[in-house]
């Protein structure tokens, strides 16, 4: 199984990669961010406890949003492989997937990061604000502290994985195209 983190912090174009990458490797995606704002739309149990964390700019907890994580696995049981979008975000996260996949006999293959600097994320996630409709988007204090809780929080994963030789750094800045030949040189020789 080919199973990749795509990485980088809020507003770096996981997403936007994510969408190409599933096509071309017929990869299944799952995005946290996009399972929560879907139990939101729907006013669930799990949309009503993670609305009050990513209202604030703040994580869900770890175990509400592990448990997400791998029920969203095992309902496609005949993937070839997942793209991880937005999880892990937490050292918890991190060692609760290599368990999980650990017991499906597979794993993590590589962390693909999104390197992009902060004043631009904070530019692109304000105009993104102005269309998405994501409350997280439209407030500037919010979407710095996503940013803060990613380098105090998320960041650290990227020497998770360095330890394990699984970490590739991607430069973020481009076109749409450029970044997924980047990151396509990268899987490509996985
Ligand atoms: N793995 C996770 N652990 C905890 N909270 C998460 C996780 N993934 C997403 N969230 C919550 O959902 C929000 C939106 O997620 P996402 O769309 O991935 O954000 P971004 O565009 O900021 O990268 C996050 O700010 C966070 O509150």
């Amino acid at each position: 199984m080919t199973n990749l983190v795509l990485f980088g912090p809020p507003g770096a174009g996981k997403g936007t990669q994510a969408d190409i990458l599933k096509e071309k490797y017929q990869l299944v995606h799952i995005s946290t961010g996009d399972v929560f704002r879907y139990n939101i739309k729907n006013q669930t149990e799990l949309g009503l406890t993670a609305k009050s964390f990513i209202d604030k700019g703040q994580l869900v907890p770890d175990e509400v949003t592990i448990n997400m994580l791998n029920a969203e696995v095992d309902k496609n049981p005949e993937a070839k492989g997942f793209i991880f979008d937005g999880f892990p975000r937490t050292e918890n996260q991190a060692d609760a997937l290599a368990e999980f996949l650990k017991g499906k006999g597979t794993e993590v293959k590589a962390m693909i990061a999104l390197e992009v600097e902060d004043e631009v994320l904070v530019k692109r996630l304000l105009e993104r604000g102005k269309t998405s409709g994501r409350k997280d988007d439209a407030d500037e204090a919010v979407i710095r502290n996503r940013i803060t809780v990613y380098y105090d929080e998320t960041a650290i994963l990227k020497e998770y994985y360095k330890k394990q030789d699984k970490y590739y750094g991607v430069d973020g800045v481009g076109s749409v195209e450029e970044i997924t030949e980047r990151i396509s040189n990268v899987i490509d020789k996985l």
